[in-house]
Formats: structure tokens, C-alpha cells, sequence
């Protein structure tokens, strides 16, 4: 399928998507967030696709909603057509892992879309902010609930109350990514990263995802359950015996997702 505000490539069993709104610092439009709805749904039914890593520009990952086509609406447009917060589902509901490389801006909605994946990788440039409160709204997409969980409720107030930015080095330090890396070795980082996961037994990386992902939903007696359950499962698979027989061979595993 063509694309107007991203780009898919397919490499070495990685989806790279790329936002692609050059002129408006990647601000999430409806035409964007559909296209992506769509490329992330094929690279998921996509049996080459193992990883996806979604990236932005050098300038911005995204600079949120689009504000230009916000501006006119009104209380009884936004609510009654539900605009402006598309399901966030259609990404967190992709079972294949999803890195996001994020350089630059990542605000308000494209702060809360980096969050929608399941790890970040940044570059030494990145700013990440939820400046809904300069526009007299708050986040739509989970900049109060997902930012707490990832940096506590005070950072997370704090840049919710005062919009103000976190730089890369905090992001880093309050956990909301997982590395920072040199603006130029950002994209070679993340698909480094897309790689080292495409290389394991797609179904224990399914199950891990789904079991980290478990441990926002629920109790922690409920989640360790989940997690021991999975575990146990897993022992059905050839994968396990494939992954446990490499190890004590002292050799690579070979895994089949089977
Ligand atoms: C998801 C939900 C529910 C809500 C939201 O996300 S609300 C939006 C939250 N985001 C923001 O408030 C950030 C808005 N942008 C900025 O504050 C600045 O653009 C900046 C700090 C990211 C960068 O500033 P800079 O001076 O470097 O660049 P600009 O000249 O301001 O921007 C370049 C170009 O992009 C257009 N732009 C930027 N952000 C948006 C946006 N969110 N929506 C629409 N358009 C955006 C900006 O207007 C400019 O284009 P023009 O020169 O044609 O006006």
C-alpha cells in the first residue's frame, strides 16, 4: 500500500516506520495515525516482519496532535465524533515487539505514542513533554496515565502541570527510556536492538511482551500468576527444548517459533 505521512521499510526481518510530516514536525493528523494504524497491522499479519521500530526525523519523533486542525472544533464536535484520541488499541494490540527511536520533540501525543511502544531508545537530543496545559487541554492519549506509571505521579504532574520538557539525560534517569544513544548512532542503535529480538523464538517474545505489558493491568499476585502460567507453557514448545539443548551444547540456537 502507498503512504503519504510515513514510510515503510522492510529489512533483515524489521519494519522501520517513519513519520513523515516534515513540514509540521510529524503532528499527528488523522490520515497519519490511520496509515500507521494500517502499516502496523500489516507488519503484524507480515510473517517476514520479527521487530518494528518506529522513528520520526532528526528534529521531531512527533510534535503531538495536530493543533491547526484542533483549533476549530468544539466541545460538542470532539466529544460526539470522539476526535482527536484515536484508539490507542490499534497499536498496543500488535503482538509483535515495537521499538520506538526517538530524536527531538516527542510532545503530547507524540510523547504518548513513543509510550504506546514497548521500549524507547532516544537520541542525545530528544525532549519529551506534555505541553497540553499552554493550550488549555490536558493529554488525550495517555500522558497522565501511562508518563505516571513509566516516572511516578510527581515528574509526571510536574510535566503535566507546567509542560515543561524532559531532556534525554532525565527521561534516561526517570525511566521513561531505556538507553540514549548519540544523535548519529540512534537508527544503527535501534535496529541493532530490532535485530538482537528478531534473532529470538517469536513466541517467547510474544509471551514476554504480553506478560511485562500484564504487570500495568493488574495486581502484582495476579501478574506473578500470569507470568508463572506463561512460563510453564512454554515448556510445550520446541523453542525451549531448541534454546535449552543450544545452551548445553555450547552452540547458537536455532529457533522455529514452534
Ligand atoms: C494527542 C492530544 C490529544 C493532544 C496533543 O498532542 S496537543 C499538541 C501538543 N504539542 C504541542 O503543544 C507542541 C506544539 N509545537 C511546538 O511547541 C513547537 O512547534 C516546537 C517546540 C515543537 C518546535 O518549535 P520550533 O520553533 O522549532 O518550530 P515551529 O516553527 O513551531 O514548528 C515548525 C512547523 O511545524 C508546525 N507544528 C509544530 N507542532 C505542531 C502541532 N502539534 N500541530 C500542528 N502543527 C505543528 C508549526 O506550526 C510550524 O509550521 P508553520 O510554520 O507552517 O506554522
Amino acid at each position: 500500500m502507498a503512504y503519504e505521512t510515513i514510510i515503510v521499510e522492510i529489512e533483515d526481518h524489521v519494519a522501520l516506520i517513519k513519520l513523515n510530516r516534515p513540514d509540521a514536525l510529524n503532528a499527528l493528523n488523522d490520515q497519519l495515525m490511520s496509515e500507521l494504524a494500517t502499516a502496523l497491522g500489516e507488519a503484524q499479519q507480515n510473517d517476514k516482519v520479527r521487530c518494528i521500530v518506529l522513528t520520526g526525523s532528526e528534529k521531531a519523533f512527533a510534535a503531538g496532535a495536530d493543533i491547526k486542525m484542533m483549533s476549530e472544533k468544539s466541545f460538542v464536535d470532539v466529544f460526539t465524533e470522539d476526535l482527536f484520541t484515536p484508539d490507542s488499541e490499534a497499536i498496543t494490540r500488535i503482538r509483535k515487539p515495537i521499538i520506538a527511536a526517538v530524536s527531538g520533540y516527542a510532545l503530547g501525543g507524540g510523547c504518548e505514542l513513543a509510550m504506546m511502544c514497548d521500549f524507547i531508545i532516544c537520541s542525545d537530543t530528544a525532549k519529551f513533554g506534555q505541553p497540553e496545559i499552554n493550550l488549555g487541554v490536558i493529554a488525550g492519549l495517555g500522558g497522565t496515565q501511562r508518563l505516571t506509571r513509566f516516572v511516578g505521579k510527581s515528574k509526571a504532574m510536574d510535566m503535566n502541570l507546567t509542560g515543561r520538557f524532559m531532556d534525554a539525560e532525565e527521561a534516561e534517569r526517570s525511566g521513561l527510556v531505556s538507553r540514549v544513544v548519540p544523535a548519529k548512532k540512534l537508527m544503527e542503535e535501534a535496529m541493532n536492538a530490532a535485530q538482537k529480538v528478531a534473532e529470538k523464538s517469536m513466541i517467547t517474545v510474544m509471551a514476554a511482551k504480553e506478560a511485562v505489558n500484564r504487570s500495568y493491568e493488574t495486581t502484582l499476585r495476579e501478574g506473578l500468576l500470569f507470568e508463572r502460567r506463561v512460563f510453564h507453557s512454554l515448556f510445550a514448545t520446541e523453542d525451549q527444548k531448541e534454546g535449552m539443548a543450544a545452551f548445553t551444547e555450547k552452540r547458537q540456537a536455532q529457533f522455529r517459533d514452534k
